[in-house]
């Protein structure tokens, strides 16, 4: 089952997906779900339990048995997470895992909303490759990193901007090469580079897009 518009908004680390994505999902009603949390969560646990994410029976345990009550209170928003979590996902038990959660949660999103908001990688080609619109949402890797480490030093006083650049190119690189469900932007994609866009012009340019859509479905 299919719930009547389902948004997809797939790209690299810190291109701004994850903001479009509320912005769109508050605008219009609609649930969200980030799909870079199942896999951070995922990894988190495995790292939590002093395994090893490469490890594939490990993770893929993590993933059978995930549930989101097991990171309650877990900070997995760091750099290291984020680099186990691009080892896990190019784990296809792993993937398998997660796919029906998402695609469920795509059919019939909670509330009983009109409509779903999703964000990851593999949104447009993989997950929902019937999405009513799909974005792939880029940035310069310099800006992107810039962003992300606005978002970390905070609470990582004397964290380098080069080290998150280092990390982010890693793990586009793992994301983009993997052989399961590779990142890519599918090829009815709008692409969107949000390199020289505020947050308020990104969300403008793709609220055009989306009522355009909206529009030509009736
Ligand atoms: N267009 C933009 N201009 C400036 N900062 C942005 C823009 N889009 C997102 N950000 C900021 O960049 C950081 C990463 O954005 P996020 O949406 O989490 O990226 P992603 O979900 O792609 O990893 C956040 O701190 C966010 O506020
Ligand atoms: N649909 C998705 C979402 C995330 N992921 C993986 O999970 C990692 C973390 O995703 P994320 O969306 O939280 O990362 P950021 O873009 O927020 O930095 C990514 O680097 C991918 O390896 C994936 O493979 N497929």
């Amino acid at each position: 089952m299919t719930a009547s518009f389902v948004i997809a908004l797939d790209g690299p680390a810190a291109s701004g997906k994850g903001t479009l994505a509320r912005l769109i999902s508050d605008h219009y009603g609609f649930a969200h779900l980030d799909t870079g949390t199942l896999y951070r969560g995922v990894a988190w646990v495995v790292l939590d339990a002093g395994g090893d994410p490469a490890d594939p029976e490990t993770a893929a345990a993590a993933a059978r048995d995930y549930a989101v009550d097991k990171i309650a209170g877990a900070d997995i928003r760091t750099k290291e997470v984020g680099a186990a979590a691009s080892v896990v996902a190019a784990n296809s038990a792993v993937r398998a895992a997660l796919l029906d959660f998402q695609r469920r949660f795509a059919g019939s999103p909670p509330r009983s909303a009109a409509g779903a908001v999703l964000d990851g990688r593999d949104i447009g080609t993989v997950v929902c490759p019937d999405a009513t619109v799909k974005f792939f949402v880029t940035a310069s890797p310099e800006t992107r990193a810039h962003r992300r480490w606005l978002e970390l030093v905070a609470s990582r006083p004397g964290l380098q901007e080069t080290e998150i650049y280092q990390d982010l190119l890693d793990r586009d690189a793992r994301d983009a090469a993997r052989d399961d469900a590779p990142m890519a932007a599918a090829p009815d994609a709008e692409l969107l580079d949000t390199t020289h866009l505020s947050i308020d012009a990104a969300f403008a340019a793709a609220r055009r897009v989306i009522d355009g859509v909206f529009r030509r479905c009736g």
